[in-house]
């Protein structure tokens, strides 16, 4: 028997960065969170403890703040491909960067808000939006090398208060579940999806995208959450030529009616109980049938 070394990556996870730039008394905050992971020549590493091969991960967070500073942090997508760009094509030892970025949004808090602090020419107040995250994964072999890009989102959380049914499933002698023809359908979209190109106007992109899972999941009519979350992924491949597949995650947060009867109250769908877990998980995806291959996208 022969013990070999198998595939191995390494890298800095998870550097914070908050990037102010200010105009004046006018202030924009990009606030990240940045995970690069390289692989290439680095069996010896593995194998005899030399470590000339390595890149320190130390080294990879610097660069992130530097880059961050230089370059200032634009879309997600432009960032993470400057910087995969950057380790591959500055070290001979490194073949392969991943750079993963989770976005988190702020908003302005108005000046009107609080004119008796005097600060009607300054906008440095902000506001966090939300639990939902942007996030970007961007795989480069270099510059002229394999590269792709995946945009997305997570715990976008939404919620139909009715056109929703559950029926025709299998039963069994361990079924309880009773069928319904209008339920609540809740969940908190984890949303991937992965760009043609590596060049586009990604905030647009974004944009559109978030709209297209929104825009389809009040519109559509479910019979079941998995029908829904086609229908979801189909809604971005048709309104954006520049995406060509979509993965998605989303848990089922279910909402049982209440049992009000020993009240002597009925209860035609006004009053849930939104349980915690367990809950279903369902996942997929979908794409065009002329998607571009690309290996390494999504590892
Ligand atoms: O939309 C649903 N899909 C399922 O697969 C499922 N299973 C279940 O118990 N409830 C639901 N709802």
């Amino acid at each position: 028997m022969a013990i070999v070394l198998g595939p191995n990556r390494y890298g800095k996870a998870e550097t914070r960065v908050v990037r102010v730039t200010k105009d004046g008394g006018t202030h924009r905050i990009k606030d990240v969170n940045v995970s690069v992971s390289l692989s290439g020549d680095m069996d010896v590493v593995h194998l005899t403890g030399d470590n000339a091969p390595v890149l320190p991960t130390d080294t990879q967070k610097n660069t992130v703040f530097a880059f961050a500073k230089k370059y200032n942090v634009g879309e997600i997508e432009e960032f993470a491909l400057l910087l995969a760009r950057h380790f591959v094509d500055s070290q001979p030892t490194v073949h392969h960067a991943r750079v993963e970025i989770e976005e988190y949004s702020w908003d302005r808090i108005p000046v009107e808000d609080n004119p008796h602090l005097g600060l009607r020419d300054e906008q440095h107040s902000f506001v966090r939006n939300g639990s939902e995250t942007r996030t970007c994964l961007v795989h480069s072999d270099g510059t002229g090398g394999e590269e792709s890009v995946v945009s997305g989102l997570k715990d976008l959380v939404v919620l139909n208060s009715t056109g929703s049914e559950f029926h025709g499933y299998i039963k069994d002698e361990y079924t309880t579940l009773e069928e319904t023809d209008d339920r609540i359908l809740a969940t908190a979209v984890t949303a991937q999806w992965r760009h043609r190109g590596t060049s586009s106007d990604w905030g647009r992109s974004y944009r559109r995208a978030r709209t297209c899972l929104l825009e389809a999941f009040a519109e559509t009519h479910s019979l079941s959450l998995q029908q829904t979350l086609y229908q979801m992924g189909r809604r971005v491949l048709n309104d954006r030529r520049e995406i060509c597949e979509v993965r998605m995650a989303m848990p089922n947060k279910h909402h049982f009616v209440v049992d009000l009867s020993p009240f002597g109250l009925d209860n035609p769908n006004e009053v849930f109980f939104a349980a915690d877990r367990p809950y279903g998980l369902i996942e997929g995806s979908v794409l065009d049938d002329d998607a571009p291959r690309s290996p390494s996208a999504w590892k």
